[in-house]
């Protein structure tokens, strides 16, 4: 029994609608929190005292005494019940505000705070954080400023039926107790046609993800082009309705009304209702019950219906949807998003030293890794990237040069083997104090919305450096420190994907201006003109003198510039050596560099 009761609890507590209304919102804002249950309670006491009231107030005329004191009463009741719920409601708008705005926060810690990107790149966590991301714009469930003020007259309805049944247990206990149980009974056998269980299953979330991924294509400016260069306007939008079809058939289906609940719930109300009533009625005619006591239980009887709103039910539980999701993504993503760190490495005080690395070397043992545990991308690869010089990485596309980078910049750690800087393994070092010794210039940039300036210094940096940085970027006349590059703003530009390139490189060379001694470039000049991307590069390679340079490319004119290059193969270096020592092997590297020189000498 003890078990079961724990059990019981146990659920109750861990439920969607307990953590919202007990823990969600009063860590949102306790003061309107404290005033929203306060008034759901005195909402809740309102009906009965009206109905005790009314009767006293024809009890005082039927014994023509003075009205005016049970007048004034009934009327003061009566204010307070049409005037408290529009404050509620306000309130509570301003709380699911809040709420929304707390859960969208946790939700940006989840994404942000692990050192890792796996927990963004796994599809079973990216299911659950569309369908988490969903629900402050309202399409997988009601907005919280929609749903809370539903909740909060629901709950004051609720607590007026139990406060209208203790009240009638004054007439008799039973009566009051089979009233109660009575109008409960559609929560418990309706409920299946108002609570949706199956929200979080695989297929409504696989259903929700293309609806979103459709409706932001549609909406979004990047895909703007292709929709209607491919004539995909229709396409695009059949498959939006096509999901959310499917969704609210989905939806549909599982809160059909079904005819046998609603028979059983009718016969128990009749029942129970009818007992009641005639209770009354018999004990009136019989002269037991005088006229204000008649008025007063008839009116809280009636008053123990409002235990029925159903729409209750569904406002809470869809209203209190996003709280498990939020919830349980936060310790999710933490874990899969994790690496290991000092702490757990048992890393030593050498580890953290902020001290410049690499300034010896970069070594890659037996490194091995696969993304979630597929297939190897790496395998057993060893590489020695000695400090202050270039190193170029070239393969076939899919070859994991890419992937490589990210290990490099600990975005991963390897799944064998070990890569090492200055002796030190790499998971021992703060994901943090590392970062803060590597720049990179990704293939998938990102394009900011924001000043120049700040494209290329983020967080902020002297005007002196972000020119520097501009400049050896050949970037310096693309637009005014000051303007944003977006075409979204007022007075705001875009840029081609060249110039885009350019600011992103700026950003990798501001952040060595900074004191980052490894520069990462993935696919930097992909983008350039042939005049620009020798003239870039040259620019990049003289910034960065002195320090580690890693670069990705598939443009030999470019890699031949390195002091070193490795030639990546089935997760291996399969050649390592100079330009000429490998063009004078005559082995793979020779074979694509011939074929990309021959596109250039060959006449048609
Ligand atoms: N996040 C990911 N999850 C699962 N697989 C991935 C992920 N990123 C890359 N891969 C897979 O890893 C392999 C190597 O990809 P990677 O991007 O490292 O290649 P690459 O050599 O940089 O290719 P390219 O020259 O085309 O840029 C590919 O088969 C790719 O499908």
């Amino acid at each position: 029994m003890k078990g079961l009761l724990r059990k019981v609890i146990g659920r109750l507590t861990g439920s969607a609608e307990w953590r919202l209304l007990f823990g969600t919102i009063w860590a949102a804002d306790r003061r309107l929190a404290g005033a929203w249950w306060l008034l759901t309670l005195v909402r809740a006491a309102l009906p009965p005292a009206l109905a005790v009231a009314t009767g006293w107030l024809i009890g005082l005329i039927a014994d023509h005494d003075s009205a005016a004191r049970g007048l004034i009463t009934v009327g003061a009741l009566f204010a307070l019940m049409q005037t408290l719920g529009p404050v509620q409601s306000a309130i509570a708008a301003n709380l699911g505000d809040r709420t929304a705005a707390l859960l969208q926060d946790r939700l940006l810690v989840a994404a942000t705070s692990p050192a890792g990107i796996a927990h963004l790149e796994d599809p079973e966590l990216a299911a659950d954080f569309s369908l988490a991301r969903d629900f402050d714009l309202g399409i997988a469930s009601p907005r919280l400023r929609d749903s809370l003020p539903f909740i909060g007259s629901g709950l004051a309805a609720f607590g007026a039926g139990i406060a209208s049944a203790v009240v009638l247990c004054g007439f008799a206990w039973w009566a009051g107790i089979l009233l109660l149980f009575g109008w409960l009974s559609p929560h418990l056998l309706l409920r299946e046609s108002y609570v949706w269980k199956d929200w979080r299953s695989s297929e409504i979330k696989d259903h929700q993800r293309h609806a979103e991924y459709a409706y932001r294509m549609a909406v979004d400016a990047p895909a703007a082009k292709e929709i209607r260069l491919f004539g995909l306007a229709d396409w695009i939008t059949d498959r939006f309705n096509d999901r959310r079809r499917r969704l609210l058939a989905i939806t549909l289906e599982a809160l059909r009304l079904r005819q046998r609940s609603i028979m059983l719930t009718l016969l128990v109300l009749i029942i129970s209702n009818g007992v009641v009533f005639i209770a009354l009625a018999w004990q009136a005619t019989q002269g037991d019950l005088e006229l204000s006591r008649l008025v007063a239980f008839a009116g809280t009887a009636i008053g123990v219906s409002s235990l029925a709103t159903m729409e209750f039910d569904w406002w809470l539980s869809d209203g209190a949807r996003p709280v498990p999701v939020v919830h349980d993504l936060l310790p999710t993503m933490r874990r899969v998003g994790a690496l290991r760190t000092a702490a757990t490495a048992g890393g030593s005080d050498q580890a953290q030293s902020p001290r410049s690395l690499p300034s010896r070397e970069i070594r890659l043992q037996n490194v091995s890794f696969g993304y979630r545990g597929g297939p190897p991308i790496l395998d057993g690869l060893d590489l020695t990237i000695p400090a202050g010089g270039s190193l170029a990485i070239v393969g076939q596309n899919g070859a994991g040069k890419t992937t490589l980078v990210k290990l490099l910049a600990r975005l991963y750690d390897p799944t064998g083997g070990r890569i090492t800087v200055d002796g030190i393994d790499l998971r021992e070092l703060e994901p943090d104090v590392w970062r803060r010794q590597v720049s990179a210039a990704f293939q998938d940039f990102v394009r900011y919305q924001l000043t120049v300036a700040e494209n290329v210094a983020p967080t902020g940096a002297p005007k002196d450096l972000i020119n520097a940085a501009l400049s050896a970027a050949g970037a310096s006349g693309l637009a005014d420190q000051q303007t944003v590059l977006s075409k979204q703003y007022a007075g705001g530009t875009d840029l081609s994907g060249g110039q885009w390139q350019r600011i992103a490189l700026a950003r990798a060379l501001a952040k060595v201006a900074h004191g980052a001694k490894l520069i990462i470039l993935d696919e930097p000049t992909a983008q350039l003109d042939v005049r620009g991307e020798a003239e870039v590069f040259s620019s990049v390679l003289r910034a960065t003198r002195g320090l580690t340079t890693i670069l990705v490319s598939h443009r030999f004119s470019t890699v031949r510039q390195a002091d070193r290059i490795c030639v990546l193969e089935g997760g291996r270096a399969v050649e390592l050596g100079s330009h000429d020592e490998l063009m004078r092997a005559g082995g793979r590297y020779r074979t694509m560099f011939d074929l990309q020189a021959s596109r250039f000498t060959q006449t048609p």
